[in-house]
């Protein structure tokens, strides 16, 4: 799905990201960890601009229009299956198809508000939900999240975590809670200071190693760079 190999990334003089090789194949779901400032959001962009065609991005910044309604702002995941026409109509009187999907996904979410209820009236929680709805109505195989459950009580981001892993085939996600990261993706990959420096499967994450990754103390595993 996707390859490179020496990754170097930087922001003017500031590295991010330094000599960083890494393959994922189709159907993995791969969480991201790693203290702040390791370099996870910079890599997860990167991946998603090689995989943009087919993914489904849900940032931290989430780039929601705070003047639209909420269903307008989910809409927007399926602006690219419209034409234009039917997208402007669809802007000042909206179609009764979309509207009932956008609705059901958004119950689905536990987002339980009014369609027409502005983006800048929700809290920092229906926001998040906003944001994953209108990732999940792009409907790509790929999702790619930058920490997507944080503003989320534990239940709520287990259930929606579940919810998306189920609708798409391929998943890369940075993740805050390292619980989640554990327990539902098959690969763990930990950054530190813009370098690989965890690789593993679901099965091989021990605890003990966890603790040594957050750890200060040099890691037993080389990082690769
Ligand atoms: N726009 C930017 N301009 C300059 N430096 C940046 C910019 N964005 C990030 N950085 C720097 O690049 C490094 C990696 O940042 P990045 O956001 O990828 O880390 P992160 O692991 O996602 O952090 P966090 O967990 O806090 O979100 C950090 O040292 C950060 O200060």
């Amino acid at each position: 799905m996707v390859n490179f190999e020496d990754l170097t990334l930087k922001y003017t003089d500031k590295l991010a990201i330094s000599q960083l090789s890494l393959s994922i194949k189709h159907g993995e779901k791969v969480a991201i960890i790693g203290p702040s400032g390791a370099g996870k959001s910079t890599l997860l962009f990167h991946l998603y601009s090689l995989l943009k065609d087919n993914a489904a991005f849900c940032s931290q910044k989430q780039g929601l229009v705070d003047g639209l309604s909420t269903y307008h702002n989910v809409y927007m995941g399926s602006l690219a299956r419209h034409n234009w026409l039917y997208n402007v109509v669809n802007l000042v009187t909206p179609f009764s198809v979309p509207l009932g999907e956008v609705n059901g996904l958004c119950h689905e979410l536990s987002l339980d508000v009014p369609m027409a209820k502005l983006l800048a009236e929700l809290s920092g929680g229906q926001r998040q939900r906003v944001a994953l709805a209108r990732a999940l109505y792009q409907r790509q195989p790929i999702f790619i999240g930058d920490e997507p459950f944080s503003a989320l009580d534990p239940l709520m981001a287990e259930h929606l975590l579940k919810l998306v892993l189920a609708r798409h085939s391929s998943a890369i996600m940075v993740l805050h809670d390292k619980s989640q990261a554990l327990s539902h993706f098959d690969r763990i990959i930990g950054l530190r200071e813009g370098k690989l420096c965890l690789d593993v499967t679901q099965d091989e994450l021990t605890p003990e190693l966890l603790a040594h990754f957050y750890s200060h103390e040099s890691f037993p595993q080389p990082c690769n760079a």
